[in-house]
């Protein structure tokens, strides 16, 4: 089948074009980036006025498949991933069971396949049920095609374990997802650490929470020369950290989600669930300092941390409340509006750190461009209409969101999974 996108603002991260083009799409293939081409035959979508992208790749998402249907599917998730312009998502291994072995990483690839609208990447977990003692079949998981590993939910705190898992990414080629929180300094806190939590009269997580086990994780990967991507970054010292690693040369990158470049904990209206996710809605200081280092190219990675749960599970005060929040429907507007529309990253850079960077640190050499040859995932984003987020528009089953009502700017028109429109008509 023949796809032609007509007249859009196209973004190719990969080759610099910055401009209205054609797009044509063969099968599942992009194969021609020109002016005035024709699709004889084919299906031709108008996309003036609208940005044509590599669909997004979304690094950490949890579809909490298999164990936890009530939150979350593979096909509930898919639709929502679809809606938000993601093409791709890394699924993390927090489900039940824990996603541990060779065979359930293969599972879960082979279950996408059918169930699944876009592409998904399954993560394995480092330790057996992520329970800290014992070393998974890191091995195993990597020949089954997971990218990385990941203990996200937690961190691993044993760091001899922890190293002898990296020297055996390092080995495989694959990459240790960071979600850096020691465990031991928690101390029952549920937001940021401050005049807000007080205010509220609830328990703090303060920044070194983060700070300690990030400063850890970089030092066992110069040690072991791994690549580290540190998920969701809140605090402005992550920040330096990760400016430093890359400095020294080290195969260091850092991701940030919306919610942490866009809210501070003053955001919090009230102890309410929905603002509660790990790690917390940090100061402004520290919100500053994240879009400070998504500017300057120190943070490379906008991904969601998508973590539905349930109304039961999240309306209640923050000391009850389950950690996380949605973001795959919401991250394309927010970025836009949060980021673009202020002049923080240029159109470009949104297309750079929500695909191309991505695709480049996951090695998927065939995605994250919009060029002849690549596989024909895209976003076509109309950055025009202004509206509010409405979480019962949302097609995941979590409508846990601290955006409801949240007016933004730029909507995902059309989402194109191998040269086919899963999202728009
Ligand atoms: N981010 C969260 O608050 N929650 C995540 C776990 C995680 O990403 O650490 C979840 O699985 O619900
Ligand atoms: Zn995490
Ligand atoms: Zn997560």
């Amino acid at each position: 089948m023949k796809l032609l996108i007509q007249n859009g603002h196209v973004l190719d991260p990969l080759t610099g074009l910055d401009g209205i083009c054609d797009v044509l799409v063969e099968d599942n293939r992009i194969q021609k980036v020109e002016k005035n081409l024709s699709a004889a035959g084919g299906r031709v979508i108008d996309a003036s006025g609208c940005y044509v992208m590599p669909g997004f790749i979304d690094m950490h998402v949890h579809l909490r498949d298999p164990g936890f249907a009530y939150k979350e599917t593979l096909e509930t998730g898919g639709r929502a991933a679809a809606r938000g312009g993601v093409t791709t998502m890394c699924a993390m291994p927090n489900t039940k069971p824990v996603t541990d072995t060779k065979e359930m990483v293969e599972e879960l690839h082979r279950r996408a396949e059918t169930e699944c609208p876009v592409h998904v990447i399954q993560l394995g977990a480092i330790t057996k049920g992520e329970a800290g003692e014992e070393l998974a079949d890191i091995q195993g998981m990597a020949e089954a095609g997971c990218h990385g590993i990941s203990e996200d939910g937690k961190s691993l705190m044993n760091a001899s374990l922890y190293r002898k898992a990296m020297r055996i990414a390092k080995e495989c080629g694959i990459s240790v997802f960071a979600h850096c929180e020691d465990i031991t300094m928690v101390e029952g806190g549920v937001m940021n650490a401050g005049r807000k939590a007080e205010e509220l009269g609830v328990k703090g997580i303060t920044n070194s929470v983060e700070d300690v086990i990030a400063a850890r994780d970089i030092l066992l990967a110069k040690e072991t020369g791994v690549r580290l991507h540190l998920c969701h970054c809140s605090t402005a010292d992550s920040v330096k950290m990760i400016e430093a690693a890359k400095k020294a040369g080290l195969p260091v990158t850092g991701e940030v989600c919306p919610h942490h470049f866009i809210l501070s904990d003053e955001d919090i209206a009230e102890n309410n669930g929905r603002y509660k996710m790990n790690p917390p809605l940090r100061s402004p200081e520290d919100v500053e300092a994240l879009r400070e280092g998504l500017k300057n190219g120190i943070i490379d990675v906008i991904a969601t941390d998508h973590a539905p749960h349930s109304v039961e599970e999240k309306n209640v005060p923050m000391e009850k409340a389950a950690f996380g929040i949605v973001g795959l429907e919401t991250s394309a507007c927010l970025t836009y509006t949060g980021l673009v529309e202020k002049g923080v990253l240029t159109p470009m850079q949104m297309a750079e750190k929500m695909s191309y960077h991505p695709a480049r640190i996951l090695g998927l050499e065939d995605k994250g461009s919009v060029s002849p040859g690549k596989i024909a995932d895209l976003v076509i984003f109309d950055p025009v209409p202004e509206y509010k987020i409405d979480k019962n528009t949302f097609l995941s089953k979590g409508k846990n969101t601290p955006f409801d009502g949240y007016p933004v700017k730029g909507e995902v028109r059309y989402t194109i999974v191998n040269g086919n429109i899963i999202f728009g008509d």
